[in-house]
C-alpha cells in the first residue's frame, strides 16, 4: 500500500488525475484498453474536474461503476449521470464507452444486468479492472459496502443488489470484494477534517472496516489530504 499525502483538495485532484494518465496509458499499451470503475460521492467532482487534463487515447477507455445508486439518471443521486453532464462534454468521451446500471427495475434485475454487461465487455466472467477510483465515508464505507452489512461477506455474486442502504438512497448495485480485490490498481482518494478519524481507524489502527477490506491483487494507493490524515503520525508515511 503507498500513501500520498498531500496539501488540499486540489492537490488531491492532480494527483488521482496523474496517476490515472499513467495507468491508462500503460493499460492501453499493454493489452489496448483501459477498464476503469469509477465512484460516486466527492470522487465523482475530484474527477470531472480531474480527468479533462490528462493526455490519454480516450477511445481506449472502457468506464464502468464501483457502484451506482437505482435512481433515474436526472436523479442528483445518479453517479452515470453526474458524470454524463460534468464530465462527457469536457472529454471525448462518449455515453457508449460507458457500461451503465439499468434503471426503472429492481436493484435485483439490475445486478443482474449489470453483470451481462460487464461480462460482455470483458469477454469472461472475470471482471479484472485496470483500475478503481474509491471513496470512503465516513463511516469506512466504500462502494456501496456499508459497515456490519452481510455483503461484506459475498464470495459468490461478482455484483450485488441491495435494498437496505443506511445512506440513501436505499437501492443500489455495488462491485463486491472478489472483483475489488481482483484489479490491478485501487486508488482511493479522501479529502476533509470529518473523515480524519476514520482515515486513522483504516490507515494506523487498521480496523475491520469496509475500506480497510479493499486488499487487491495489484498496486492499492490512498491520496489523502492534510485535513483528513490529520490523525495520523507524521512518520506513518510509506
Ligand atoms: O454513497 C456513496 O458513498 C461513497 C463515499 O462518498 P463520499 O461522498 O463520502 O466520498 C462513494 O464512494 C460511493 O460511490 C457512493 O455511492
Amino acid at each position: 500500500m503507498t500513501i500520498i499525502k498531500v496539501a488540499d483538495e486540489n492537490e488531491v485532484i492532480s494527483k488521482l488525475a496523474s496517476y490515472t494518465e499513467k495507468i491508462s496509458n500503460d493499460a492501453i499499451s499493454k493489452r489496448g484498453k483501459f477498464f476503469i470503475g469509477l465512484s460516486g460521492g466527492s470522487v465523482v467532482k475530484f474527477l470531472c474536474e480531474g480527468l479533462p487534463t490528462l493526455n490519454t487515447d480516450w477511445s481506449k477507455w472502457v468506464l464502468a461503476f464501483c457502484d451506482e445508486r437505482v435512481v433515474p439518471e436526472d436523479s442528483e443521486d445518479s453517479t452515470f449521470g453526474t458524470y454524463k453532464r460534468n464530465l462527457i462534454p469536457k472529454t471525448s468521451l462518449k455515453e457508449e464507452q460507458f457500461i451503465t446500471i439499468k434503471q426503472g427495475v429492481s436493484a435485483e434485475e439490475a445486478a443482474s444486468d449489470y453483470t451481462k454487461k460487464l461480462t460482455a465487455a470483458f469477454g469472461s466472467p472475470n471482471f479484472i479492472f485496470d483500475l478503481l477510483l474509491l471513496g470512503m465515508g465516513p463511516d469506512g464505507h466504500t462502494c456501496s459496502l456499508f459497515p456490519g452489512h452481510p455483503l461484506l461477506n459475498e464470495t459468490s455474486l461478482k455484483v450485488a443488489p441491495i435494498t437496505d442502504s443506511p445512506k440513501p438512497p436505499p437501492e443500489r448495485v455495488t462491485l463486491t470484494y472478489p472483483v475489488i480485490n481482483s484489479a490491478r490498481n485501487c486508488i482511493f482518494a479522501i479529502t476533509g477534517a470529518g473523515k480524519a478519524d476514520m482515515v486513522k481507524r483504516i490507515l494506523k489502527d487498521q480496523e475491520d472496516l469496509p475500506s480497510t477490506r479493499v486488499k487487491p491483487e495489484g498496486s492499492l494507493y490512498w491520496i489523502v489530504d492534510s485535513a483528513a490524515a490529520a490523525h495520523l503520525l507524521t512518520n506513518y508515511w510509506g
